[in-house]
């Protein structure tokens, strides 16, 4: 009898979920999740238990995954030198290697585990396979921190996706499979290119019009000066907070990302902390949105 109240509770935020539900049947929702998101065992059970119960309420849930400090471990292991700029790794042929090693192997077909030990079916692939994303090389505007002056740099085998081929995704999902990418890309000239995993799903998220982009990080979202969370940015707010240099470092790609994903029709794109417990289904299917939500405005 004393557990009743709790019962109800529970029973009242499971009704709470439908009006969420009907919105997003049939949707498509690309669902980028971060290397620092990915917390530890527990937690990933948690993102791929979210993930399976979307598809099974009739989502079409895309993960794009990434895993930075992941490749960074497997490259101090292997002796190899790395380094970012503007947020970006410099990647030469040994890198790439390492990369396509790290991330279209190790990392996807775990998280491709971790979904099917929850009882969902994924299918782990990267952007080469069904030739999904092209690539070419990225050419990127920085500032010297020496001189102050700003350079384009060539960052090496770091791909900009130039061509999304929607096919091998449109016939996954029909498949009432769950796609897994790792970003990693071909090139028209045979190359291998390590894609920015937030740019990969924004690529991902424009072509096939997705419903919402979720970009899983470790911070709680895009945070004003004095490191309170902003909940809502139009693109215009975006463009000032990087001018005035307000968003900095790793969350200058994924700005930019969401702005790119939005030019092309996707409603919105939601930036949230991944360590929080079942944060994507508190964000698709509660009234408790977390994070910073961006429209075009
Ligand atoms: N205005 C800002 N609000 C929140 N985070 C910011 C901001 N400016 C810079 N950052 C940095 O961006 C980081 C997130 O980017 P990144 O480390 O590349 O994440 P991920 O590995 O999840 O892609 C945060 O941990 C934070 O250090
Ligand atoms: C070009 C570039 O920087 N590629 C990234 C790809 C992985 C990634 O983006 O992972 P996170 O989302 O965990 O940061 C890299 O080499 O680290």
């Amino acid at each position: 009898m004393t557990e009743l109240p709790n019962v109800h509770v529970r029973a009242e935020v499971l009704a709470q979920a439908l009006p969420h539900m009907q919105r997003y049947d049939q949707e498509i929702v690309v669902i980028k999740y971060g290397g620092h998101a990915m917390g530890d065992r527990a937690a990933a059970e948690d993102f791929a238990e979210d993930v399976v119960l979307l598809e099974q309420s009739g989502l079409k849930p895309i993960v794009v995954h990434g895993g930075g400090p992941q490749i960074g471990k497997m490259l101090d292991r292997l002796g190899i030198q790395s380094e970012f700029r503007g947020g970006l790794r410099v990647t030469d042929e040994a890198t790439v290697e390492v990369v396509e090693m790290v991330l279209a192997g190790l990392i996807n077909k775990q998280i491709v585990g971790w979904i099917s030990a929850e009882g969902g079916r994924a299918v782990g692939l990267c952007g080469k396979d069904g030739n999904m994303v092209r690539a070419k090389r990225a050419m990127k505007t920085v500032v010297d921190p020496e001189s102050n002056v700003e350079q384009t740099v060539d960052l090496g085998l770091v791909g900009e996706p130039d061509h999304v081929e929607r096919g091998v995704l449109d016939a996954v999902l029909k498949a009432e499979l769950i796609p897994v990418l790792a970003p990693v890309a071909y090139g028209a000239d045979g190359q291998t290119y390590n894609v920015n995993a937030d740019t990969f799903a924004g690529a991902i998220a424009g072509a096939l019009r997705a419903k919402r982009l979720l970009l899983l990080t470790d911070v709680p979202g895009v945070l004003d000066k004095d490191k309170k969370l902003i909940p809502e940015l139009t693109v215009e707010d975006c463009r000032r907070l990087i001018a005035d240099g307000t968003i900095t470092g790793g969350m200058i790609p994924k700005i930019e990302t969401c702005m790119y994903a939005i030019e092309r029709g996707v409603e919105a794109v939601v930036i949230l902390d991944g360590k929080v417990n079942h944060a994507v289904l508190l964000e698709l299917f509660t009234d408790y949105g977390a994070g910073t939500l961006i429209r075009r405005g």
